[in-house]
């Protein structure tokens, strides 16, 4: 008899070598707009130059002057790391500012930073601690996490459908005791889809019941609203929604999470979030580029550049015969066959364009799409190149 884990046996089942395919792809891209040398000197692996349609930093901040000023001061004046948790010795002028910045952005009166949108996720869940949370089909892994590490029961609701929800909600309301305490959470922003949620209708079932409701505004910070406060805030909802996640790592350019919300809300969870309390405080660096990073975010039009790209690029695409699905900055392209998605992925490549294959069982079978995610200073010859080439791959690998 063995106890002892089958390694092998369970890279197989994860589809390992298609994983270490995102990988290769990661080394040579960084989350810049473009690459042509290799800093080590060593050849890129697309050829002399390609053009990144894969990043998550939105607003293209990753590589602004000012922002690596602000990291570059940040690590000077007051440190490369934190040093502790924030509860101990880790809590900074920087990381305060910060927070300062933030709650002002979302409407709220006080934020909490963590070290990434998952540490926000799993230690806010887990500390709210609720009897049941009703979860959008859909949400980010990082959500589920957070149900699946604390105690609470999970119900599911279907995509974006707020009947659905609300049918839920009723079904548990006829069965369960009256002092339960549930918590609502969805994306408002769906990563793989582009789509956004009924966060009105999620708002008037939540009241209904009474529930408490979260929002994970990850790819919507920065993007959204008149100061970048997300969805929430351009729906007029903040104060309809108690808890407002929002990352560091994508259109601010940085890395880290946070939870915006009330004084009492975030004075628990500065007590209460295990990944807070037991976990090293942001770095300084990260800290001082998200804090410029916003200010550049509220005080520019850069996201109206991304919304003009966005705009020509679906119209290009669906005008080329191609289906592409949401309604947001993140447009995915469905292939459906998971061969084709990967083929078409390598053809963009030969033809400078970075833009990777989603698969099952990332997204459902038979959808299998190439997920475009333009930058704000994509150009406007990028964004033809772009075109172009998935004119050619695609009539090359045989979906258009
Ligand atoms: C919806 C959503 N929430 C949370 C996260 C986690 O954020 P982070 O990358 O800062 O850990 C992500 C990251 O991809 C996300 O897409």
């Amino acid at each position: 008899m063995t106890h002892g884990f089958d390694l092998n046996d369970r890279l197989e089942q994860r589809d390992a070598q298609n994983l270490r395919r995102h990988l290769e792809v990661a080394e040579s891209v960084s989350a810049r707009t473009r690459f042509a040398d290799d800093p080590k000197g060593e050849p890129p692996a697309f050829g002399d130059e390609a053009v990144v349609f894969a990043s998550n930093n939105y607003l293209g901040l990753a590589d602004d002057s000012r922002v690596q000023r602000a990291a570059e001061l940040g690590a000077r004046t007051v440190g490369t790391g934190a040093g502790a948790s924030r509860l101990v010795t880790g809590d900074t002028q920087v990381h305060r500012a910060l927070e300062r910045d933030l709650a002002a952005s979302k409407g709220a009166e006080r934020a909490l930073v963590f070290s990434s949108g998952y540490a926000a996720n799993i230690g806010t869940i887990d500390a709210l601690a609720p009897d049941v949370v009703f979860s959008d089909e859909l949400n980010h892994a990082s959500i589920i996490d957070g149900c699946r590490v604390g105690a609470s029961e999970t119900v599911v609701y279907d995509h974006c459908d707020a009947d659905d929800l609300r049918a839920k909600m009723e079904r548990r309301a006829a069965d369960a005791p009256g002092d339960e305490q549930w918590l609502v959470v969805t994306d408002s922003v769906f990563s793989m889809d582009g789509d956004i949620a009924a966060l009105s209708a999620i708002c008037d079932a939540t009241d209904e019941y009474g529930a408490s409701l979260m929002v994970d505004e990850a790819h919507a910070t920065g993007l959204f609203g008149d100061s970048g406060g997300g969805v929430v805030q351009r729906e007029g909802l903040s104060d309809r929604v108690d808890v407002q996640l929002g990352t560091l790592s994508k259109a601010l350019a940085s890395q880290g999470g946070y939870i915006a919300g009330d004084e009492t809300l975030i004075e628990y969870l500065l007590n209460a979030a295990r990944s807070f309390v037991f976990s090293t405080g942001l770095s300084p660096p990260n800290a001082a580029a998200a804090r410029e990073a916003l200010r550049i975010a509220r005080e520019t039009d850069r996201a109206t550049e991304l919304w003009d790209t966005v705009a020509t690029l679906r119209d290009g695409l669906e005008t080329m015969g191609y289906e592409v699905l949401g309604e947001t900055h993140i447009l995915p392209v469905v292939v459906g066959d998971r061969g084709d998605a990967l083929e078409l992925a390598d053809r963009l490549r030969d033809h400078g364009i970075v833009a990777p294959a989603i698969r099952p069982p990332t997204v459902p079978e038979g959808t299998a799409r190439i997920r475009v995610a333009p930058m704000a200073t994509h150009t406007a010859d990028d964004i033809a190149q772009c075109l172009d080439a998935f004119r050619t791959a695609g009539t090359e690998v045989g979906v258009l």
